[in-house]
């Protein structure tokens, strides 16, 4: 299937690990924005916001965006979490991809699997689950605004929620053609 399908989600809803499953699966190459802003920065993300800050993050970020939104192929791309806070990103994956699914999580659900992470800088802090469910507050309805499709259940296994994101490509390529 030629596809350019972006995954956006909260942290921790699966954006990389389905993401690189998916693209397997659909046989497509995989970008995982996190990934490739590591190399650019030549350090972790986690590091990079303890010695430069959230909005200098933010601004390599929409850089990076930009830039594989104009590219031309198809693609797998995991965003990051905070990718949709800026408008400017938001009219990016509307522009530079088919179809965007939105990996939806509960923030209880998202901190049983983070809880030992530590490379997560925004949940680096005394309540992360009261930061989980701020961040959500904020950022529920602008992933609703960027995606058409929101791929979520109740007890989501890595390989359910891949099946589900391949079934909605194959859905939306195949409406694709028939117009
Ligand atoms: N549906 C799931 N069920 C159980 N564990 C999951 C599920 N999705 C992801 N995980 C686990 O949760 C952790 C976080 O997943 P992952 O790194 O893919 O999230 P992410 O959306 O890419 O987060 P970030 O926005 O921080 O990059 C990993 O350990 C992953 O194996
Ligand atoms: O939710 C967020 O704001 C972030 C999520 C990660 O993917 C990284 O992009 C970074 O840690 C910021
Ligand atoms: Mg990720």
């Amino acid at each position: 299937m030629q596809t350019r399908c972006a995954l956006v989600g909260m942290p921790g809803s699966g954006k990389t690990t389905v993401g690189r499953q998916l693209a397997r699966r659909l046989q497509l190459p995989f970008v995982d924005m996190d990934q490739r802003l590591e190399e650019v920065l030549g350090t972790s993300i986690r590091q990079y916001f303890e010695e430069c800050g959230e909005a200098a993050f933010r601004d390599h970020e929409q850089a990076l965006l930009a830039e594989l939104a104009a590219q031309d192929g198809p693609v797998v791309l995991s965003t990051g979490g905070g990718v949709v806070l800026r408008e400017v990103n938001r009219a990016a994956l509307r522009t530079g991809f088919d179809t965007v699914l939105y990996l939806r999580a509960t923030p209880e659900d998202l901190m049983r699997r983070l809880r030992h992470d530590q490379n997560r800088p925004l949940l680096q802090v005394e309540d992360p689950l009261g930061r989980l469910r701020e961040l959500y507050r904020v950022r529920d309805p602008l992933y609703r605004e960027v995606a058409q499709h929101c791929v979520e259940s109740p007890r989501p296994t890595v390989h359910g929620l891949v099946s589900m994101a391949a079934m909605q490509l194959e859905m939306t390529a195949a409406a694709r053609r028939r117009r």
